[in-house]
């Protein structure tokens, strides 16, 4: 009974134990993959923020190169899939390195012999894994660019569906979205084969070495080199450590696999643009007197074709030019260069006498603003357009700007004024009102340089007119991108522009008694 009561207390002392360690383990594994989850989330958090900021800083042409849909796609999925193979990556590698040094101590000291030939397994296992390694790592780059295409694909039908509508181009739309989700499932296909055969590989082998320890085993114990309980023993902890390499391989195949993407989002992260270095002028007055000199541009996408030649022109400050000429002249082009969305590759573009990039990259957007040819408005109020990127916009301000821009009428109409809301890109205003709006955007900044490309188009000849007058009573430099030439004779200045030069300039009066190519499309405009 003694006896009985003894077992029982040291089962109960053993028992206790097991319960203290097991909670001891659960306890280090939730903590360990709590600490992971909050790695992960903070690694994504900072990693997208990172990557957001680097992608707004970038050069116009590199998102001529890569699409608003697939660059966003790259800003999550890639993000997400990276940070998620990292971080679970190094919670498994962590427990299986620690599981396995353990567990090869142990096997060591019951027969160095038997460890040999998990050694051999291991061994196979890293050559064959590495070989799935490599069709993982091209496979999940497969998957992320067609990924990146759908999102693409999905963003330019949605985002332009009055087109799509209108053109009844809707099933087209629906075909070629088949088509990107066909190529995907064809590479998910080819990976769910690829998958189970590779699996059936590594059993196979795994098996195949079991059997070979057992035999092995039995001619240990035999020869009495070990115990049939050392044997037991061993096998005791093959399993696991087996398992382990398995996963540790795996872990390290997976991460392997990422680094394609990694490089991707890094790439990115790295990149520098170079056209934002910029000086640190910022002048308390400024004219606004523009000279473009022997200006020789080529856009990035195709730079053996210059589209301006040693193009040489002066805006005077304050005063009311225009740049008129057939489509693809080179007219927006010169705008752009104004803006610094480009750089030129010979030749100067000056404002005020000195080069545009020894300016403050912020000051010399304040000072030189553009309206371009489809202003876009944002999601939100006509106010917040108005004031958009303004840390310090007054009612007073956006007011004004709107009164310059001719559209304090149609903003005082709106049962909200200016918190009424534009709707997703502005749809609810027409062609008319939002660049109206536009304009008041660029005018709130208080400009000494303001740029209307084909800004005023969808506007009466009477706004347009008024627009300019407000804009120069200011003493403002006004350049005015202008296919009706009715629209500009009352310039101080008209610069007749093709194939990338100027051809023509002076006053209306000027060029219609010159009787060149400007009186020719004039009167061909207005016979
Ligand atoms: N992003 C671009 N990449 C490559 N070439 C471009 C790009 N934008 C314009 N071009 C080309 O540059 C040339 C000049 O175009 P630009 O837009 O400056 O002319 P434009 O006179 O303003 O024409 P439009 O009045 O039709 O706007 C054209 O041949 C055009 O095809």
């Amino acid at each position: 009974m003694l006896r009985g009561q003894l077992y029982q207390t040291h089962y109960l002392k053993e028992l206790g134990g097991l319960a203290l360690v097991s909670l001891g383990s659960s306890l280090f594994t939730g903590l360990r993959g709590g600490t992971f989850m909050w790695i992960l989330a903070r690694l994504n958090q900072r990693v997208k923020s990172l990557l957001y900021s680097s992608l707004l800083k970038q050069d116009i042409h590199f998102f001529e190169e890569n699409k608003p849909g697939s660059l966003a796609s790259r800003l999550h999925s890639d993000v997400d899939a990276m940070g998620r193979t990292v971080v679970m990556n190094c919670n498994l590698l962590a427990r299986s390195t620690l599981k396995i040094a353990l567990m090869l101590m142990m096997t060591l000291w019951l027969s160095w012999q038997l460890t040999l030939l998990v050694m051999v397994e291991m061994r196979l296992q890293i050559v064959l894994q590495s070989r799935y390694n490599e069709y993982r790592k091209e496979v999940k780059e497969q998957v992320l660019d067609c990924e990146a295409e759908i999102n693409r694909l999905a963003s330019q039908t949605l985002g332009n569906i009055r087109v799509v509508r209108s053109c009844r181009a809707e099933r087209y739309e629906a075909t070629e979205y088949d088509r990107v989700l066909n190529h995907m499932r064809d590479i998910k296909r080819r990976k769910g084969i690829y998958s189970p055969v590779f699996l059936l590989v590594r059993r196979l082998l795994s098996v195949g070495i079991r059997v070979l320890i057992l035999v092995r085993g039995r001619a240990l114990v035999s020869s009495g080199q070990i115990t049939v309980g050392d044997l037991l023993a061993f096998f005791f902890y093959q399993n696991p450590l087996s398992n382990s390499i398995q996963e540790l391989i795996f872990g390290m195949g997976d991460m392997a696999s990422t680094v394609g993407v990694i490089s991707k989002v890094f790439s990115y992260l790295d990149r520098t643009p170079t056209g934002t270095l910029a000086g640190d002028l910022a002048p308390h007055t400024l004219e606004g007197k523009i000279s473009f000199r022997n200006v020789t541009f080529a856009y990035p996408s195709a730079p053996d074709r210059h589209v301006l030649q040693s193009l040489s022109m002066e805006l005077p400050a304050g005063k009311m030019t225009a740049i008129v000429g057939p489509s693809g002249g080179g007219k927006t082009s010169c705008v752009s260069l104004l803006k610094r969305l480009y750089e030129p590759q010979g030749g100067q573009v000056l404002l005020d006498g000195e080069p545009l990039h020894s300016y403050q990259y912020k000051y010399l957007h304040q000072k030189v603003t553009l309206v371009p040819q489809n202003p876009q408005l944002f999601s939100g109020s006509v106010g917040s357009n108005i004031a958009y990127g303004l840390e310090n916009c007054t009612r007073g301000m956006m007011e004004e700007a709107a009164a310059r821009a001719s559209a304090s009428g149609f903003i005082e109409s709106l049962e909200q004024k200016y918190d009424t809301e534009v709707g997703e890109c502005g749809v609810r205003l027409g062609e008319g009102l939002k660049q109206c709006v536009a304009i008041a955007r660029a005018l709130v900044r208080r400009p000494q340089v303001i740029i209307l490309d084909e800004a005023t188009s969808h506007m009466d000849a009477n706004i347009q007119h008024a627009v300019a007058q407000k804009v120069l009573v200011q003493g403002v430099t006004l350049l005015v991108v202008a296919h009706q030439l009715k629209t500009v004779e009352q310039a101080d200045h008209i610069i007749f522009m093709d194939g990338g030069a100027v051809l023509e300039q002076g006053t209306h009066q000027e060029l219609m008694e010159r009787r060149g190519r400007y009186q020719r499309s004039y009167q061909g405009a207005f016979p």
